[in-house]
């Protein structure tokens, strides 16, 4: 059964169509990508997923139960969390105090709870307050923990985004654009990471990306959008070599070069 179903979700702003028709699909342990030119829909279609947009049309299923319209922290502890293409961490916050704001939904006792300072609590927040600790120390940022977010460089930044999406203990991690502004180095630690989190927690990771060594390095499949529709789906390998594809990013002309290219590869083959 897919983990992720989106069938022919549609995001309308006034008269312009952002996202159009989409049916996507992702099966537990996939990492998949959504690719496409600047303004194509990529994070439309993840606001439509994680509640901070309603669908115009269409519906979206996680893990069997339609999610549509529902808000984004009810996604969230039904096991859908994010980072974001410009990073939003609490600045002044400690790290620490980063990743036990995403470990809130998973928190049994209420305010009650805690007003009164019951045994209960207190345990409950020591629990949490380990268990931050050690994914501060499985994302390479322990030693950081009491340092505020702003103070840390931009790659820890990313790291701690993503430390504090997986306290909502996620099945599925949406990622949009984790390399953006990083250094060649930054961009291969990131893109082992991503390898690492699929492989050591089994999560299902859906990633907005504009690094294609990156896409094409780690995807299972890659999702195609341009002018909010999906132009085409498949493995890296078929992407590449799909002339809509290379149209939308290069423009005609080029596609055009390559499907010669290739035919001629072919015909000497
Ligand atoms: N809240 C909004 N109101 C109006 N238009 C919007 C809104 N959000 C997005 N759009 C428009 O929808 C289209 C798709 O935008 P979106 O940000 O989803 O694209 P994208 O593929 O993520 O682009 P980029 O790669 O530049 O981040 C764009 O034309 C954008 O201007």
């Amino acid at each position: 059964m897919a983990l992720l179903e989106a069938r022919g979700i549609t995001k309308r702003f006034g008269g312009l169509t952002a996202v159009d028709s989409v049916d996507f699909e992702m099966e537990p342990g996939m990492i998949a990508s959504v690719i496409g030119p600047n303004g194509a829909g990529k994070t439309t279609f993840f606001n439509m997923i994680t509640g901070f947009y309603r669908p115009t049309e269409g519906r979206i299923f996680f893990d069997g139960k339609d999610i549509t319209g529902k808000r984004p922290n009810q996604v969230t502890a039904m096991g859908i969390a994010r980072t974001f293409q410009n990073i939003r961490l609490f600045a002044n916050m400690s790290a620490l105090d980063n990743v036990l704001v995403g470990m809130n939904c998973r928190m049994r006792q209420t305010w009650y709870h805690a007003i009164l300072r019951l045994p209960s609590m207190v345990q409950e927040e020591r629990q949490a307050h380990r268990k931050a600790l050690e994914l501060l120390e499985y994302v390479g940022l322990r030693d950081r923990a009491n340092e505020a977010a702003r103070n840390l460089p931009y790659g820890d930044q990313r790291r701690l985004e993503i430390a504090r999406a997986l306290a909502t203990e996620p099945k599925l991690l949406l990622l949009d654009e984790p390399t953006a502004g990083m250094n060649p180095n930054e961009t291969l630690q990131m893109t082992r990471f991503i390898q690492q989190l699929r492989d050591d927690l089994g999560l299902s990771i859906l990633l907005i990306e504009h690094d294609m060594k990156v896409v094409m390095g780690i995807s299972d499949r890659v999702t195609v959008l341009d002018y909010g529709k999906k132009i085409a789906e498949g493995s890296p390998r078929d992407i590449q070599r799909n002339p809509r594809v290379i149209e939308a990013y290069l423009g005609r002309r080029a596609a055009e070069a390559f499907a010669q290219a290739h035919a001629d590869e072919e015909g000497e083959g």
